[in-house]
């Protein structure tokens, strides 16, 4: 089954109520889409987030990195040949993770296609359903215990709490929603770089004495600064998951070989798609580290296809697949299903959209 075109397209999916981290603020998702066509007739889809705070790839980037670099890469080459596009794919550029993970998205879901499974069967297939949090935006601290609340009635039971632009109040914040949601929802706090060493290791400690039993702390510190991640790792009791400073396998071995980090964050965006993501997941669950899937401000497209990764791996105990939650509606119907924190798996061929 032969590539015969490959095209881009716009995704867009106004979100919920803005979007805000220590890193950015975004009204409204702006994604490229694109189409593999092959010479059978079947055609695959992905989609690439432009992050720029992240990867550093807008959307310009994306479509000049898909219709000039990757597509005359990989044009002509067969779909059943998987590992040779794959490494076409990571030759032909360096970085631009986000143009490549929707074009690596597309191929897996013409190769479960090819091979008439759901693409997680194909994967590995460990179980059909996940559960996933959901963001609160940074705020002052009331509209934040509010979001909390809301995000709890509407059927969540783990929150993502953004911290890390006013490192002053976020120990009030976390406090002050743990107070009103109370010691049955599962509390997740990610700072987006947002602290130094020292101040992460401060206000951590602060919530482990305040008795605020947070799950875990995602990317406390400036996504360049390994050491200063490894203090905050070895000086706190709770979890410090690396995201930012994780893109590769390469980024995810060399942080478990400093015991940087207690947990990393797989998502697709980062690290150029499925295939590399599988490498990192196995690393990790080699070294007895267990990982998120994580997503950007995608819809259900790309999350789609990283619920059939997740759902594919047994080291995957994390999900932040929130994408489709946060948007008013969503681009494509049909494979997984998203009702508010569950996500069910489709057993339709491929990732499972009516395209
Ligand atoms: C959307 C998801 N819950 C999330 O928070 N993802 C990122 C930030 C993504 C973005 O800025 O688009 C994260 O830091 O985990
Ligand atoms: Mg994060």
């Amino acid at each position: 089954m032969k590539i015969t075109d490959i095209q881009v397209f716009e995704v867009e999916a106004p979100l919920i109520t803005p979007f805000k981290t220590a890193l950015r603020t975004v009204d409204k998702i702006n994604n490229v889409g694109v189409y593999i066509y092959t010479d059978n007739g079947l055609v695959g889809i992905g989609e690439a987030a432009p992050t720029a705070v992240i990867t550093g790839e807008t959307k310009d980037s994306i479509i000049h990195a898909i219709t000039h670099y990757i597509k005359p890469a990989i044009l002509g080459m067969e779909i059943e040949d998987i590992a040779q596009i794959m490494e076409r794919i990571d030759k032909c550029l360096y970085k631009n993770t986000s143009a490549k993970a929707a074009v690596d998205i597309a191929i897996y879901d013409l190769f479960a296609k090819r091979y008439n499974a759901p693409l997680y069967k194909i994967l590995g297939g460990y179980r059909k359903e996940l559960i996933t949090d959901i963001t609160i935006s940074v705020n002052d601290t009331n509209e934040m215990v509010n979001d909390s609340l809301a995000a709890v009635n509407r059927g969540f039971h783990i929150l993502k709490v953004k911290v890390g632009k006013d490192p002053e109040g976020d120990i009030q914040r976390v406090v002050e929603i743990r107070k009103a949601v109370g010691p049955n929802v599962t509390l997740r706090v990610d700072a987006n770089q947002g602290w130094s060493a020292k101040q992460a290791v401060r206000i951590i400690r602060a919530l482990e004495d305040a008795g605020t039993n947070i799950e875990l702390v995602e990317q406390p510190v400036y996504y360049a600064d390994l050491e200063g991640l490894q203090y905050v790792t070895m000086h706190t009791q709770t979890n410090i998951l690396a995201d930012e400073s994780v893109f590769s396998p390469k980024d995810a071995l060399k942080l478990i070989q400093m015991r940087a980090c207690d947990l990393i964050n797989i998502k697709l965006m980062k690290t150029g798609g499925i295939y590399q993501a599988q490498k990192i997941s196995h690393i990790a669950e080699a070294n007895g580290i267990e990982c998120m899937i994580g997503c950007m401000l995608e819809t259900k497209i790309s999350v789609s296809a990283a619920a059939h990764f997740a759902a594919s791996q047994k080291n995957i105990t994390m999900v932040d697949l929130d994408g489709p939650s946060l948007c008013l509606n969503d681009p494509v119907t049909g494979g997984p299903t998203f009702d508010n924190q569950w996500i069910k798996m489709s057993d339709e061929p491929g990732i499972g959209f009516s395209i």
